[in-house]
């Protein structure tokens, strides 16, 4: 099944987060259904498994994090198959060529379709990375990455737009605009774009993020 286009919600919430753990995150996907939201992105077996009764499609993570290695969004084989057995169709993963501690990113998208017959969405950093992934076979490529790599720090207060245009215009693949669409505005603009959906997290589902947004414009305090 093809993500449908629309809004995709990311409800994450890591373990210093007073929201932290799958009662939260499964409540947050049903308020973002609600709200119209077509596909929920969601980190970790327990969450992804969660999130599944919101009836979406889910786009399930697997974040590892490793001192020796950058990588840290689904880096290996094994933790596809985790965000797969709890319930996810769609495992995105670091497609950048970055070093990391398991098999090569293309491999990977490979080892994903056969054996675990899921669809594979490409988190990237830049045009390039993003061309490479389609090439590999990954089924979206989203700008996730960009503003989070050596090659793109340091990392903008803005979404990067033009990446997705220059991805959509040169993709058959649908073109995912994340990372940093802190506003409906942007919303609008990444889908005139060219984007096929747009995934939006901490301006959604990050209460502690979206308080000190507002406390930061000057609230007296
Ligand atoms: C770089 C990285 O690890 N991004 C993560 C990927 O799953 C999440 O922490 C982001 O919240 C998500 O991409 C949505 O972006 P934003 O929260 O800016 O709307």
């Amino acid at each position: 099944m093809m993500l449908p286009r629309g809004l995709v919600v990311s409800c994450q919430a890591r373990a210093d987060n007073p929201l932290h753990g799958p009662q939260f995150m499964g409540a947050m996907a049903l308020a973002a259904r609600d709200g119209g939201a077509v596909a929920i992105r969601a980190n970790g077996p327990a969450d992804i498994a969660a999130v599944g009764a919101a009836g979406l499609p889910v786009i399930g993570i697997h974040k590892i994090f490793s001192e020796r290695y950058p990588v840290y969004i689904t880096p290996d084989f094994a933790a596809a198959a985790a965000v797969v057995d709890a319930g996810a169709g769609i495992v995105a993963l670091d497609c950048t060529e970055r070093p990391r501690d398991g098999e090569h990113p293309g491999v990977l998208i490979r080892r994903i379709h056969e054996e675990l017959g899921a669809q594979v969405f490409a988190d990237i950093s830049t045009r390039e990375e993003g061309l490479k992934a389609a090439a590999w076979g990954a089924d979206y490529v989203a700008t996730t990455l960009s503003g989070y790599t050596e090659a793109t720090l340091p990392k903008p207060d803005a979404p990067h737009l033009e990446l997705v245009e220059a991805l959509a215009a040169r993709l058959t693949i649908p073109v995912i605009a994340e990372g940093r669409y802190n506003s409906p505005d942007l919303v609008r603009q990444a889908f005139s774009a060219g984007a096929h959906a747009v995934v939006v997290g901490t301006m959604i589902t990050n209460p502690r993020e979206i308080t000190r947004a507002f406390v930061a414009t000057g609230v007296p305090q």
